[in-house]
């Protein structure tokens, strides 16, 4: 069928085409089928339906198909329906619990690095493997695929060193911390990280507040090798490419499948030439590792997938079952890294736990006799090494290098929440005080998120402050507060949970 173009000039990030809902008819396509557009080239795309934004005989051109069409208004383009991509026949597969070749994988990954397949069916195939796990052969060949489609980096001097974690552990921003110290002993660290994924601020939207973290390859080499580390967005690199898209997918769904998470987390590794990798496995309840079994079995994991790919793996089973530290969301978590590196000032959790992964790296790159890592560590911060790094590091980057935590601005809303009775916080619940966090604005809002003034074990007095949630904007600060007080995050010891009402006549 012959139809007029009409030019979108929206980015949706895949070949997308929109139809009049008589012309689809016609064509005998449904939402979401392929149609391939015949011109001096020809490309296959997405189709979506509407009944009054486009008039039959016309076919709106989103920008990344009118870009590689270069079509100009009104006039035409031939179209024909096309066979869905191979890949939505493999996804099929592992949604009926089947297992999948090397070939396959390769297809499959190819097309979510090309744009082929539309977010329902990426959502599918993540499902699909939350439910049926992958096997150790197929994680191994994912991981591959997601490394070979991008770029690598191949450095001359190594060991290169690197530190990841599996996140769900809410204010975790000790990459921060970790990448300066790390890199301040003379090892290098070219540490590429992603946004939130279950969270409320990714070490990617931390490092975003202070500095551009959007290079491809050469430039994170570059950068590498002249100041020892930098910590970068993956997402916006062509490194492990297939990553960001999938995990845009996992954000809004909350979930990081097992042999995804080992995938997207051990290319990242693989692809920029990792030597020696720290994993941190954030362990409790409300993580996404409910207890130590359950952790050391995917430290197992881990090393065993570091093995098949020429990595050395440690793994650090962390505490996981309330905050790190006391901030929540990018501007927050940044405030609160930023005073343990001018002043050694801050909560231990934070100190402590980054401390011991920065000396895990330090012992396993050499600069650090062995059990010598943590002190090294703990010396780096204290004597202004890893500040002093971290300015370069910032620099590089393109940001501020005489920025401190004073300069960071947080949310102009906030409002407390408030203890409602004396007695001790029995538990936190991870999970609330992310949707919370969320419901405020983070991670996209930088300066929305939570100041925790009572942790775990702490005492209370009824009227004290337990929390303070910020945001940018106001109705989203009444948003997170109403759902905080709906249901709390903090359980007190003493306190009534709920009240469940018997069914009463009207
Ligand atoms: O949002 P959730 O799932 O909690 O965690 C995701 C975070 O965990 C990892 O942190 P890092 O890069 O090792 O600092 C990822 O890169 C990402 O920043
Ligand atoms: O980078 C990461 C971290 C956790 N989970 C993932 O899938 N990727």
């Amino acid at each position: 069928m012959q139809l007029k173009v009409q030019p979108i000039d929206i980015k949706v990030g895949k070949y997308k085409v929109i139809l009049n809902t008589i012309d689809a008819k016609e064509i005998g396509v449904n939402e979401g089928d392929r149609v391939r557009i015949r011109d001096h080239e020809t490309l296959t795309a997405i189709v979506d339906f509407t009944e009054d934004m486009i008039s039959p005989g016309m076919i709106g051109l989103y920008h990344e198909v009118k870009e590689a069409l270069n079509k100009e208004w009104t006039e035409t383009v031939e179209i024909f329906p096309a066979e869905k991509p191979k890949s939505t026949y493999i996804i099929r597969k592992t949604m009926d619990g089947q297992k999948l070749s090397k070939e396959e994988i390769d297809i499959l990954v190819k097309d979510i690095v090309e744009e082929n397949l539309a977010e329902i069916e990426i959502a599918a195939f993540l499902t699909a493997t939350y439910i049926n796990d992958m096997t150790d052969d197929e994680t191994e060949w994912l991981t591959r695929a997601m490394i070979d489609s991008g770029d690598t980096l191949d450095f001359e001097t190594h060991p290169i060193m690197d530190k990841h974690s599996i996140g769900g552990v809410p204010g975790n921003k000790i990459s921060l911390l970790i990448v300066p110290i790390v890199a301040a002993n003379g090892l290098l660290i070219p540490k590429t990280s992603s946004r939130a994924i279950t969270g409320a601020g990714g070490t990617a939207d931390l490092m975003e507040i202070l500095a551009p973290v959007e290079f491809d390859a050469a430039e994170i080499k570059r950068m590498t090798e002249e100041v020892g580390g930098v910590l970068v967005w993956g997402g916006a690199t062509n490194i492990a490419p297939a990553d960001d898209k999938l995990i845009k997918v996992e954000y809004p769904l909350s979930i990081d499948p097992h042999c995804q998470m080992l995938a997207s987390i051990m290319a990242k590794k693989g692809a920029i030439g990792a030597d020696h990798v720290v994993m941190d496995i954030p362990t409790g309840p409300g993580t996404k590792i409910k207890n130590v079994q359950e952790g050391r079995k995917l430290a197992r994991d881990l090393i065993n997938l570091g093995d098949r790919l020429g990595m050395d793996v440690d793994c650090a089973l962390t505490y996981g079952a309330s905050p790190v530290g006391r901030t929540i969301g990018p501007a927050l978590e940044v405030i609160e890294a930023l005073k343990v590196l001018e002043s050694f000032e801050g909560p231990n959790s934070l100190i402590e736990k980054s401390a011991s992964l920065a000396g895990m790296l330090l012992e396993m790159g050499n600069v650090a006799g062995k059990d010598q890592g943590y002190d090294l560590a703990i010396e780096t911060l204290k004597n202004g090494k890893a500040l002093a790094k971290f300015k370069e590091i910032i620099k590089i980057q393109g940001g501020n290098p005489d920025v401190t935590h004073k300069d960071i601005s947080v949310g102009e809303f906030t409002e407390d929440i408030i203890a409602p009775n004396n007695g001790y916080i029995l538990e936190m619940d991870n999970k609330r005080l992310v949707q919370i966090a969320r419901l405020a604005g983070a991670p996209n809002d930088k300066g929305a998120g939570l100041l925790l003034h009572k942790k775990h074990g702490e005492p209370l007095k009824e009227g004290e402050t337990m929390m303070t949630i910020y945001a940018e904007k106001k109705s989203k600060l009444e948003n997170a507060v109403k759902s905080a007080k709906e249901r709390t995050p903090f359980i007190v010891e003493g306190m009534m949970l709920e009240r469940i009402q018997s069914f009463k006549e009207i």
